[in-house]
């Protein structure tokens, strides 16, 4: 497959030279040339296909030749080796637990997919890389597992300072080896902009191959279509039209989910669902695309003013509003409500959620008060204990610690503070 840069002012590139080099040289996404829509006897048999066949056959197109089948085939056995449950709420709504990997959230399977794909193509140690990763919450810890002790390849992870949850903190900051944590004295957004500067910085790229860890990365960006497939193979006998309610940050879940519609999935509608920072449930209905200042919410993995991936979605519908919106609805919560709603899931459901799931119930009602014949199912993207304060003050209850995350809070945090993009290149130059 080759990939050509949103930006449209670079040359076409290899999957390898997409993941190597995360960005375009002309600060574009890498976007895939093609798509080709899996054959119509999958889906029809999809229910006797292993997950495993399902994963690969979803992604065998976007890596190939580069990645050989066999070592592709173990690739994606070692990224999904968990489960991915789906909870019944009611005949209306089911709630996908995304957060059965390592570090309790969806960003495990992109991570764990793109570390492997990285380590086949250094392993011969060609030149050291350093990914860079901007993280609000979850990419963070994620890619800090995921690229743990991987020859060669050094991470740097930028997080903002005091505004991701105290578990988070530490799966991103506590690893040591071959993870550095910057804390940076600013929102999300500016450590993803940094990361985007850096990438650009001939004093670094001259001295150093830089990647990129977020969802920037095609080989970090794809997989996560896995569960919408997975999903659809469990749900297909009981309900005809699915709709994905997904809790939206920087939109790159959502859009892998349209990339497995794009292949022929059968789902009948997104709903993006966010919290304030709401600048495409704005665009949605005024067709106007305005970032604005970050609002810090409970929802904070989802505190994203400027959303990396809205330029690939464009591209998915051929830059056509009215085509998108077909596709697409979009709403957003206060805090407020999202405390409303976690209330309500325990008391109707007996279901603990965290405060994006809460998120996304949310959405999928206020879909199904619009929609009828169609089951929504909400992403649950992270467990409810990466976010215990906000989770035992709003439902007034102790909730249980899973043994991985009582392990953790006993480790020190380390971590490098910085305020600006300066700070990231000093440190850079300085390794
Ligand atoms: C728990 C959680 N929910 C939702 C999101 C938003 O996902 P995306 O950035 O792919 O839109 C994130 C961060 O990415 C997250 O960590
Ligand atoms: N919510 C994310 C923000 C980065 O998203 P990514 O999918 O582009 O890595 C986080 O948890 O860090």
């Amino acid at each position: 497959m080759k990939y050509y840069s949103l930006n449209k002012k670079a040359p076409k590139t290899s999957f390898e030279q997409a993941v190597v080099k995360g960005l375009a040289p002309d600060k574009g996404l890498y976007f895939p040339e093609e798509i080709q829509p899996l054959d119509k006897s999958f889906f029809d048999n999809i229910e006797q296909i292993s997950r495993e066949e399902i994963a690969f056959q979803a992604i065998q197109q976007f890596v190939s030749p580069e990645i050989p089948k066999k070592v592709l085939r173990q690739i994606i056995k070692e990224t999904i080796d968990f489960d991915f449950p789906i909870v019944s709420l009611n005949n209306e709504i089911s709630t996908l637990e995304l957060f059965h990997g390592p570090t309790m959230a969806f960003k495990d399977v992109g991570a764990r997919f793109m570390a492997r794909c990285l380590g086949y193509f250094n392993q011969n140690n060609k030149e050291e890389i350093t990914v860079l990763v901007a993280t609000s919450g979850d990419t963070g810890g994620a890619v800090a597992h995921g690229f743990l002790g991987v020859k060669g390849i050094k991470v740097v992870i930028l997080y903002p300072k005091g505004k991701v949850s105290n578990v988070q903190e530490k799966q991103l900051t506590t690893l040591g080896q071959n993870i550095t944590a910057l804390e940076v004295d600013g929102v999300f957004d500016d450590c993803q902009d940094m990361v985007k500067r850096a990438f650009l910085d001939q004093d670094l790229t001259s001295k150093m191959q830089l990647t990129s860890a977020n969802s920037i990365n095609v080989a970090r960006w794809l997989p996560q279509m896995f569960y919408f497939f997975f999903t659809y193979q469990q749900l297909k006998s009981k309900y005809k039209q699915l709709v994905f309610s997904v809790p939206s940050g920087n939109f790159g879940n959502i859009c892998a989910g349209m990339i497995a519609k794009k292949l022929g999935l059968p789902i009948e509608h997104f709903i993006a669902a966010n919290n304030e920072n709401n600048v495409i449930t704005k665009f949605l209905k005024t067709k106007e695309y305005v970032p604005e200042p970050t609002i810090a919410t409970l929802s904070n993995a989802m505190d994203v003013s400027n959303p990396s991936n809205f330029v690939r979605i464009q591209e998915i519908y051929d830059q056509d509003f009215e085509v998108l919106k077909k596709d697409l609805t979009s709403y957003f919560y206060t805090d407020k409500a999202t405390e409303k709603a976690l209330i309500e899931i325990k008391e109707k459901y007996n279901y603990i959620a965290d405060p994006h799931g809460a998120i996304g119930y949310l959405a999928c009602k206020d879909y199904l008060k619009e929609n009828e014949n169609v089951h929504c199912v909400f992403l649950e993207t992270a467990h409810p204990t990466k976010f215990l304060p906000t989770v035992e003050r709003v439902l007034n209850e102790t909730v249980a610690l899973p043994d991985q995350i009582k392990e953790l809070m006993n480790k020190k945090k380390v971590a490098i503070e910085i305020s600006n993009y300066g700070g990231l290149k000093n440190f850079l130059l300085s390794k």
